[in-house]
């Protein structure tokens, strides 16, 4: 292995994301797949003795926190792809890099990307950037029957950024008369409804509908297939190394914010 490759670990390495992700490295210039880590591995050990640089995580929600703290214990920089991350959880890592990190001019370094898919990073972009001038905004997410969360971790920040451009621009809450006690408006992200479709066939899919009086404005990205969300991960892998700290949101490594 020539000094300038990577070594890189692949946590879920037995699941539909985790796989598709160990075939990518190992198509990939430059990286080296040096361990499959999977549901009763030590993480920690696994990544420790494999020699990774960098894991990248495509779990399940209840241990993706767990496996990146073992991960950074370990000495490796973390790609996590796995949703279900929120603030308290975001910030605990945080904390740990900073610990880790004091007085280190090359500190360690954990991306956290709700989707890897180009299309799916742009849509949210734009939305974001959309939102301001809408009096109503939704958003609706479309999956595959296995998944195991919902809303997805893309409609969740789709839906924070909306929010977040909403109060920065002092609008009012999207126009709802419907009372309380019905059940189908969806999730309540930020003030921002979010809908959850599953269904056989599907991949990851999400609609962004924005509304004015007289006009509508939708927003959809499609992937087709885990392929799409490849080209984003070993980018994120590539430069995760050069780091430090959290970083949320592939959009920052793409120069898009
Ligand atoms: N950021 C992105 O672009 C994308 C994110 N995802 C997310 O990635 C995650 C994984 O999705 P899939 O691959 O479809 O799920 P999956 O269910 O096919 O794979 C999960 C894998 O994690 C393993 N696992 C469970 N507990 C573990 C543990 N403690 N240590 C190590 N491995 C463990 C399972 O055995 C399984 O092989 C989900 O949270 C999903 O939302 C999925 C697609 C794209
Ligand atoms: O579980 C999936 O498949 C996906 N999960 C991510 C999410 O929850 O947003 C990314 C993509 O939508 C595929």
């Amino acid at each position: 292995m020539s000094s300038s490759v990577v070594p890189v670990a692949v946590v879920g390495a037995a699941g539909r994301m985790g796989a598709t992700t160990c075939a990518a490295v190992e198509e990939a210039d430059g990286l080296e797949l040096v361990a499959r880590i999977d549901a009763g591995d030590d993480v920690g050990a696994a990544v420790r003795d494999s020699g990774a640089l960098v894991a990248v995580d495509f779990t399940v929600p209840a241990v993706t926190e767990a496996n990146v703290h073992a991960i950074l214990d370990a000495g490796a920089h973390a790609v996590v792809g796995t949703t279900g991350w929120d603030e308290a959880s975001r910030s605990r890592v945080v904390e740990h890099l900073d610990r880790l990190n004091a007085g280190r001019e090359d500190g360690l370094g954990v991306l956290i990307a709700p989707n890897f898919g180009l299309s799916a990073v742009l849509a949210m972009t734009f939305a974001a950037k959309a939102a301001r001038y809408f009096e109503s905004a939704e958003v609706v997410e479309l999956h595959h029957p296995n998944k195991v969360d919902a809303p997805s971790g893309t409609a969740r920040h789709t839906a924070a950024a909306i929010a977040a451009a909403r109060a920065d621009a002092g609008l009012a809450p999207s126009p709802d008369a419907t009372e309380s006690g019905w059940e189908a408006r969806g999730a309540d992200v930020d003030g921002v409804r979010v809908h959850a479709v599953r269904l056989r066939g599907l991949v990851a899919h999400e609609e962004i509908l924005f509304g004015n009086v007289g006009e509508q404005l939708t927003i959809r990205q499609d992937s087709f297939d885990r392929a799409s969300f490849m080209p984003g991960v070993l980018l994120a892998v590539r430069e995760v190394v050069g780091r430090p700290g959290l970083t949320v949101g592939l959009e920052h490594v793409l120069d898009l914010t």
